[in-house]
């Protein structure tokens, strides 16, 4: 296994400490989480089932026999688990690169906690390297991409992938973002945005990031 993805699977499995019996956990998406569901099959017999946010993370969770619930039908969620493109030193985070931003979002929301897993190579001084993604509405494609280099970024389409929710996303270039509340907000404001990547007003409550010495705890 490569040296990235042993420190990956190692904070996947750190964040299982954080789940408590009995209950719903909510589940992200992308190759970290990944290391996160096979290692919650170890403990699907102690938990009452998942909530999550892609159909890949889903048909995951069933494969091993762990029950998925609409998240309208879910009581509450203590603990939401998921990885990150980006994080700062505040918990704030990029997220997207996989095109799960919304419905990670909104489990995000619901959650109580988010446990942040990720390898150490996320951490990041400065938002903003990563290309910033952007759900939008299809038809709103070109004014959204228009609306955004008026606030200094460079928009691409994403093209041939759509998004569980049957959305289009765009990745922003070239932002420095000093102001990641602000811009969150900005993005949010234009109309036929979805959602975007930026999980800043709702960040990472822990972070347990994976390096060649252990696995490192961040509080935010
Ligand atoms: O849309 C995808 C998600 O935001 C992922 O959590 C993010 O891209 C990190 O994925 P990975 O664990 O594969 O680096």
């Amino acid at each position: 296994m490569a040296a990235s993805d042993e420190m990956k699977k190692a904070a996947a499995e750190a964040a299982l400490e954080y789940v408590e019996n009995g209950t719903i956990v909510g589940v992200g998406t992308g190759s970290t989480v990944n290391f996160f569901i096979d290692a919650l099959a170890t403990k699907k017999d102690d938990i009452e089932g998942a909530v999550s946010s892609s159909e890949e993370s889903t048909a995951r969770l069933k494969a091993h026999g762990i029950p998925v619930f609409d998240l309208n039908a879910a009581g509450p969620v203590p603990v939401y688990i998921d990885g990150a493109d980006e994080i700062n030193e505040h918990g704030q985070m990029i997220k997207g690169g996989g095109a799960a931003l919304t419905r990670e979002k909104i489990i995000a929301a619901v959650a109580e906690k988010y446990v942040c897993i990720a390898d150490q190579s996320k951490m990041v001084g400065i938002l903003g390297k990563f290309p910033l993604p952007v759900e939008v509405i299809p038809m709103a494609r070109s004014y959204v991409a228009r609306e955004i280099v008026k606030l200094g970024g460079d928009p691409e389409w994403r093209q041939g992938v759509t998004t569980d929710n049957g959305n289009w996303i765009l990745d922003v270039h070239n932002l420095e973002i000093m102001k990641p509340m602000e811009l969150e907000d900005k993005l949010n404001n234009i109309v036929g945005v979805v959602t975007n990547g930026l999980f800043a007003a709702r960040g990472a409550n822990i972070a347990l990031l994976g390096s060649p010495d252990g696995v490192k705890k961040y509080e935010f």
